[in-house]
C-alpha cells in the first residue's frame, strides 16, 4: 500500500494502569485494523533500550511487571532525547508502526505537552486528544504501588494541567461511560474519513 497523508489521529494519555493499553487496543479493533495504525511513542525507546541491553522488546511491550524493572532508566533516556528533539519519537513512532500507509492514527502514550504540540503544529485541524483516568483504588488492583522517582516525574505528571481535552474517559472499569466514549470518538473518526 502506498503512503498517504493521515485524516484522524487520536491521541491518548493517563497515569500508570489508568487502561491506556486497555481502552486504545479496544478502539483500534472498532475502528478496524484496515484503516488503522496502533502508535506508541514509548516503542522506539523500548526498542532502543531492548538492543543496547539484550532485553526481551515483547515483553517490554506488554502490561506484565517485567518493564517496571527498567521504566525509571527507559524513561530517563526519554526525557533526554524528548529535551533535545521534542518531535524525535513521534516521527520514529510513525516510522516503526508504518502509520503513513493508514488514515487513522491512534496514539496511545502521549507524556508531553510537547508530545501534542508536534502532532497539532503539523496535523492542524485532525488531532483530537483524549484523557483516560482510573481512581487510585483501581490502578493498584490493576497493579499499580506508588512509586517515587517515577510517579512523580515527568513522564507521568506532564499533562497533568492540561485542561484542553477533547475527551475525558473515567475508565474505572464500571458502567457504559467508556462504550459512550468509545462510540463518540468512533463517529468523528467516521465523519473524517468520508
Ligand atoms: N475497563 C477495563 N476493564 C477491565 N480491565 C481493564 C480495564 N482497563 C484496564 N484494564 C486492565 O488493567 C490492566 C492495566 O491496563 P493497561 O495495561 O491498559 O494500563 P496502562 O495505562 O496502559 O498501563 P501502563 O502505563 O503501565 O502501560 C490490564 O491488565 C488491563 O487489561
Amino acid at each position: 500500500m502506498s503512503t498517504m497523508s493521515p485524516k484522524c489521529i487520536l491521541i491518548f494519555s493517563g497515569k500508570r494502569k489508568c487502561g491506556k493499553d486497555f481502552v486504545t487496543d479496544l478502539l483500534f479493533q472498532r475502528v478496524g485494523l484496515e484503516n488503522c495504525a496502533l502508535l506508541k511513542l514509548s516503542g522506539p525507546i523500548k526498542k532502543k533500550w531492548a538492543e543496547a541491553n539484550n532485553l526481551d522488546f515483547a515483553k517490554l511491550m506488554d502490561s506484565s511487571e517485567y518493564k517496571e524493572i527498567y521504566r525509571a532508566e527507559m524513561n530517563k533516556y526519554g526525557e533526554e532525547m524528548r529535551n533535545k528533539d521534542y518531535g524525535y519519537f513521534c516521527r520514529a513512532s510513525i516510522e516503526m508502526y508504518e502509520a503513513e500507509k493508514k488514515a487513522v492514527w491512534i496514539i496511545s502514550d502521549a507524556r508531553r505537552k510537547t508530545d501534542l504540540k508536534w502532532f497539532k503544529e503539523r496535523y492542524d485541524g485532525i488531532v483530537k486528544t483524549i484523557r483516560v483516568q482510573a481512581n487510585d483504588e483501581v490502578r493498584k488492583s490493576r497493579g499499580w504501588t506508588y512509586t517515587s522517582g517515577v510517579d512523580d516525574a515527568e513522564t507521568e505528571c506532564g499533562l497533568d494541567t492540561e485542561e484542553t481535552w477533547d475527551w475525558v474517559i473515567q475508565n474505572d472499569g464500571s458502567g457504559t461511560q467508556l462504550d459512550d466514549k468509545l462510540n463518540e470518538i468512533i463517529q468523528w473518526t467516521q465523519e473524517n474519513l468520508k
